[in-house]
């Protein structure tokens, strides 16, 4: 029978029961403001030794489509998504904890592209909505993140995720992250000669659970997948895009249509003259958007990275991996799903036209941006341990031990 001590166990709900809550648990909240879409995860921690790091319990996850940047002319209607997504995590943080729980959120490419005063716009009625939440809201808790961070939080994550940030034997892993609007790579080099050839500015140094790392990392701007389609059929810098047809030997010859990015619409359509598509002449054309823009550490031709996010994306819609298991890709295996979907065009593009541009572009990035060997390895992951790897959870790693709640 029950002990005298637990009389009170029927009195309250279970997830605030006193016996229940672990005191040394606690939540953060850490909403992604990406250019494609806007996402809420909420982290439970346990801190069961002060001297090491906060135990990650679990994740909840959810997102929104379109990302905050959709809604340039209309702040408030973008601020009610993240108020949709905030009522979630009413839900999945017991009560007793709100007022501790932090809540921030950082946006990436799709508001750094935007007018300043736009994004700004965006930035303050997503600030209202959290002023009126019962969580714990920080100084600077709703922002734009600089690309620099983007890279190292998400290679925190990975690393975090796979245990490569304590213990004996660390084998930290490099991270591909590609977005809508910006793409990041980030390692953390071995050979002096690495960081000697490496711009100052693609080196941050930072402290995270008792070591010094120095990284290697940098965020194109304008180079994520969503991006290079613009940039690839002509369209990145138009002001007014309106009216006018952008085509491509990347898309079915046939083609005519029109797409919504960042508020900007967009008409494109296939070549329609004969002999003018397929893999040779687009990889030509997205060769363009990549040769020569970015800098090639020889390092990495010797590691293996993990990529995600629409590495991820194509290589699932193309079977390369399983959507749930993911899988290990070499960089030549995305080469030969763009030859084989741009040369059939007419067999593959049901799902989206832009199949074989996307490939392509992934296969240019990697190869003539990056400077990856044909045989690295590319470790395509989605989650870790059920968590998502995204910047997120290193940003919230951030955020406790700046508030003090976490070494
Ligand atoms: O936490 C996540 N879980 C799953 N997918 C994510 C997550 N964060 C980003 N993504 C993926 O990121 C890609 C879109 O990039 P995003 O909208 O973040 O653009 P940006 O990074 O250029 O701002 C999509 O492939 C989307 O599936
Ligand atoms: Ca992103």
């Amino acid at each position: 029978h029950p002990s005298p001590e637990m009389w009170f166990q029927d009195l309250f709900p279970p997830s605030v029961c006193p016996i229940n809550a672990n005191v040394n648990n606690f939540y953060g909240i850490m909403f992604d403001a990406g250019s494609t879409g806007t996402r809420i995860h909420i982290y439970t921690f346990v801190q069961k030794n002060p001297e090491q790091p906060p135990e990650l319990e679990g994740e909840i996850f959810e997102s929104v489509k379109p990302g905050l940047s959709a809604y340039v002319d209309q702040p408030e209607k973008g601020a009610e998504t993240v108020r949709g997504l905030l009522e979630m995590a009413k839900g999945a943080v017991p009560p007793s904890y709100w007022k501790e729980t932090p809540v921030v959120l950082k946006a990436t490419a799709g508001l750094r592209l935007l007018p300043a005063p736009k994004a700004q716009a965006l930035l303050s009625e997503v600030r209202e909505v959290f002023e009126e939440s019962p969580f714990l809201v920080p100084n600077n808790s709703v922002s734009i993140m600089d690309g620099s961070s983007e890279g190292v939080l998400a290679w925190i994550t990975v690393n975090f995720l796979t245990g490569q940030l304590y213990g004996q034997n660390q084998q930290t892993v490099g991270t591909l992250d590609l977005g809508g609007a910006s793409t990041q790579i980030t390692f953390l080099p071995r050979s002096e000669e690495t960081l000697e050839q490496t711009p100052v500015d693609f080196v941050t140094s930072f402290e995270m659970f008792n070591s010094t790392y120095k990284l290697y990392t940098h965020s194109y701007l304008g180079f994520g997948l969503k991006a290079a389609r613009l940039a690839t059929l002509g369209a990145l810098e138009m002001e007014a895009a309106d009216g006018q047809m952008f085509r491509s030997s990347c898309l079915p010859k046939r083609l005519e249509a029109e797409w919504h990015f960042a508020g900007v619409r967009y008409q494109y359509g296939g070549n329609r003259k004969a002999g003018e598509t397929g893999f040779e002449p687009c990889y030509s054309e997205v060769l363009k958007v990549v040769q020569g823009k970015l800098h090639q550490p020889d390092e990495i031709r010797r590691n293996s990275f993990y990529a995600f996010s629409y590495y991820y994306d194509r290589a699932v819609d193309t079977n390369l991996i399983d959507y749930e298991k993911g899988g290990v890709l070499e960089v030549r295996d995305f080469e030969r799903k763009a030859k084989e979907v741009c040369d059939n065009l007419d067999r593959y593009t049901s799902a989206s036209p832009f199949l074989c541009m996307d490939l392509s572009y992934i296969t240019a990035l990697l190869k003539e941006g990056f400077g990856f060997g044909d045989n690295t390895l590319l470790q395509l992951t989605k989650k870790v341990n059920n968590v998502e790897t995204s910047w997120a959870l290193g940003a919230t790693f951030h955020l406790l031990q700046s508030l003090g709640l976490s070494r």
